[in-house]
């Protein structure tokens, strides 16, 4: 995978669980195989909103083996969460989703520990020499830091890092990174998506559309067809949905309508996470009955 690849919508995947905090990969292959009848460019398992801070390692392996399988026949880029807030754990695990085939790794700036902009820089010099492309994961609401413009040039210079996901919480590095010509910024916070994209963003990684894949698809085209006004009345159909989508900590409430669709057996998430509260619940159930985006 290289930094031409990073176009388009990549779906960040939910780990669905059983109710005994057991893997639930059957329904992980029946949701895969849907998504997968959509033209997307890419898939992340165990980013965020497949709950990488409570999935072993053992799982990420059990669930990378099994999307590679599912997809053997129509491969599409595999991305892989393997950043954590320690450089040489997250080396290893970049390491060991390299040996499983992962065509890239999301590595998330460091969390919790708070890093200074030298630490960061070097964390990403780290990984970056291990030989598997990078995708910078920005997302101070989660990270307690903010990478500054100069440090995500630093590390989107380096070799090996093909591009950053920016979930920074709005779009001036996006804008920023796009007047230097800099490598390509994906969006990760959906309700900025057609905003970033005409910042210069060259696509998402986008919880919502595990749902709304063809919608998100279908704004992605339009944007690039040069077609904005179209491309921003489908997205602002969406937007309701996506309101409610992160009304609630992601993934809870994409569970909870993945489970209501059918499309995996039940929307637990493993503590400290819990699921939508019975008002989310209401809510949600009210968009599917007035079908506030055309959803279902
Ligand atoms: O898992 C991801 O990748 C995403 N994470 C963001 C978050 O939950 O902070 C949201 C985005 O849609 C995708």
């Amino acid at each position: 995978m290289n930094e031409r690849n990073l176009k388009g919508i990549f779906v960040p995947v939910v780990t669905p669980f059983q109710t005994n905090n057991e893997l639930d990969l059957d329904s992980y292959q029946k949701y895969l195989r849907s998504l997968l009848t959509h033209e997307i460019q890419g898939l992340v398992v165990n980013g965020t909103t497949g709950e990488a801070p409570t999935v072993c390692w053992d799982e990420v392996t059990s669930l990378v083996e099994l999307t590679k399988h599912t997809m053997k026949n129509n491969p599409i880029p595999l991305i892989v969460g393997t950043g954590t807030n320690d450089t040489m754990s997250t080396l290893k695990r970049t390491e060991l989703a390299a040996e499983l085939g992962a065509d890239a790794v999301l590595i998330v700036v460091p969390y919790y520990n708070r890093p200074s902009q030298e630490g960061i820089v070097e964390h990403f010099r780290a990984v970056a020499q291990v030989g598997i492309p990078v995708i910078m994961y920005e997302v101070p609401s989660r990270t307690g830091v903010r990478i500054t413009l100069d440090t995500a040039r630093t590390i989107l210079d380096m070799d090996g890092v093909i591009g950053l996901k920016d979930c920074s919480g709005n779009t001036e590095l996006v804008s920023e990174l796009t007047r230097l010509s800099s490598k390509p910024v994906l969006c990760g916070e959906d309700i900025y998506f057609h905003s970033m994209l005409t910042a210069g963003a060259s696509g998402g990684i986008l919880a919502s559309a595990s749902i709304e894949t063809a919608k998100f698809l279908q704004v992605f085209r339009l944007a690039e067809e040069g077609r904005d006004l179209e491309a921003m009345t489908v997205f602002e159909s969406m937007v309701p949905f996506i309101r409610l989508l992160f009304k609630e900590s992601n993934p809870s409430p994409l569970k909870w309508l993945l489970a209501r669709q059918g499309l995996i057996a039940s929307d637990h998430v493993r503590l400290p996470m819990s699921v939508i509260s019975s008002s989310l619940q209401e809510e949600m159930e009210q968009m599917l009955v007035s079908n506030l985006s055309g959803i279902m």
